[in-house]
């Protein structure tokens, strides 16, 4: 980035015009200047909660809205996970691809500049890994997403996200809406979110019926072989799998299930798809998967939607244990203990507000987060 777009970008800070700037935050924007013509910024949007965690972007493209925008997203699902953190994130521009030695230089520079912001936990973002993170502790002694030498919970090994949305569903029946045993699943996206889902919930007894990745899709109407899949998927498509029949990728979007599982991408089911969606219950894995005019079409159909900030919380509470030096087995309790507690408050609020899923869950995280700043200094 130039002088002066950077500038420019401290300039627009300045107008607040271009990020949410309200009650809730943001508390600090910090720009920096790094080696190698690399900028970063870093917004702590709100710690009412707790000291705020969230990832390091590391691309070509991240600007200080981005992290802001970013930042706020993180303080509300740290609140709606009820996590005792508040929201921030840092975004590191680079001018172009970094060797490691290079980027290794890069992200000591940045871990040494926030040594001092100490409400600011980092984490692996897109683009940063728990290399990168190992160097920021290795700097400061403080970072999350850290190999599991240095204490990380690996999570996508562990598969924490796709293990929430199990326990979104064993919830779910919990409540008297649904049995999974016999559930006809279909999941998008087969990548660490999608495919511990799917497997998570085939242990539960639920048919797996569809998978897509970004290449194609798979249909097999008893149930996919999930293991098989699993271990079959390698480089190869999903669609490969010799033991179903391929289908087009996004003809699963059109086929009958109880619980569809959007795991790719964001804004997968907008106005323009959402009638073709044949579900009772879609749980959220991927961030934003359904814009809010197709949630609430869908919620006026009586398909039950649970949003991204309750559904897919495993990650985060992995992060939190993560960072309270908790292990493997914490890290797997607190998942179902919340993840289960939040979808049937989710769902009580629902009932006694007349709310909208994502709605209610918006409002509990707010008024976490307002009872949390009712203990923090006012003068
Ligand atoms: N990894 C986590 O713990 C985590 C936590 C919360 C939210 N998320 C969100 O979940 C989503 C998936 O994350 P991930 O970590 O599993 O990513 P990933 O890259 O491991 O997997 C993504 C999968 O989606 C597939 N895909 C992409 N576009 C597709 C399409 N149009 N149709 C069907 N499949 C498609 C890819 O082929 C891949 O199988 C992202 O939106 C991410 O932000 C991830």
């Amino acid at each position: 980035m130039t002088v002066g777009a950077f500038n420019e970008q401290v300039a627009g800070a300045e107008a607040t015009a271009f990020w949410p700037v309200d009650d809730l935050g943001p508390e600090k924007v910090v720009f920096l200047r790094l080696p190698l013509g690399c900028t970063a910024t870093v917004v702590v949007d709100n710690t009412a909660l707790g000291v705020g965690i969230g990832g390091t972007r590391m691309t070509t493209t991240v600007d200080a809205a981005e992290v802001a925008r970013l930042a706020r997203a993180m303080t509300i699902k740290n609140a709606a996970a009820a996590l005792p953190h508040g929201g921030a994130k840092s975004g590191i521009t680079i001018p172009r691809p970094l060797d490691v030695a290079e980027r290794e230089r890069v992200v000591r520079a940045f871990a040494v500049a926030i040594r001092g912001l100490t409400d600011y936990v980092p984490g692996p973002d897109m683009g940063t890994c728990e290399t990168d993170m190992a160097w920021v502790r290795d700097e400061i002694g403080r970072a999350i997403g850290l190999p599991a030498v240095l204490g990380g919970i690996p999570l996508d090994e562990l598969g924490a996200t796709g293990y929430g949305l199990a326990v979104t569903a064993e919830a779910l029946e919990e409540a008297g809406l649904l049995e999974v045993r016999g559930a006809r699943v279909i999941v998008q996206g087969f990548g660490a979110v999608g495919k511990h889902a799917a497997l998570q919930l085939a242990e539960r007894g639920a048919l797996v019926v569809g998978v897509s990745d970004v290449r194609g899709a798979i249909y097999q109407p008893d149930g996919l072989d999930l293991e098989a899949l699993a271990a079959f998927k390698g480089e190869q498509g999903v669609h490969e799998f010799p033991f179903g029949t391929e289908v087009p990728r996004d003809d699963l979007l059109t086929m009958e299930c109880d619980i569809f599982v959007p795991a790719a991408q964001a804004d997968v089911i907008t106005k323009q798809n959402v009638d073709t969606l044949h579900t009772r219950f879609v749980l959220q894995g991927a961030n934003l998967p359904i814009t809010p005019e197709a949630e609430h079409e869908l919620h006026q159909r009586g398909v039950l939607c649970i949003p991204d900030v309750i559904a897919n919380a495993g990650g985060v509470i992995c992060g939190a244990v993560e960072y309270a030096g908790g292990n493997r087995d914490q890290a797997s309790l607190a998942i179902s203990t919340k993840v289960r507690r939040n979808v049937l408050q989710v769902l009580e609020r629902m009932k006694a507000d007349g709310l909208e899923p994502r709605a209610a869950a918006l409002r509990m995280a707010h008024e976490r987060i307002a009872a949390a700043e009712g203990y923090r200094r006012r003068f």
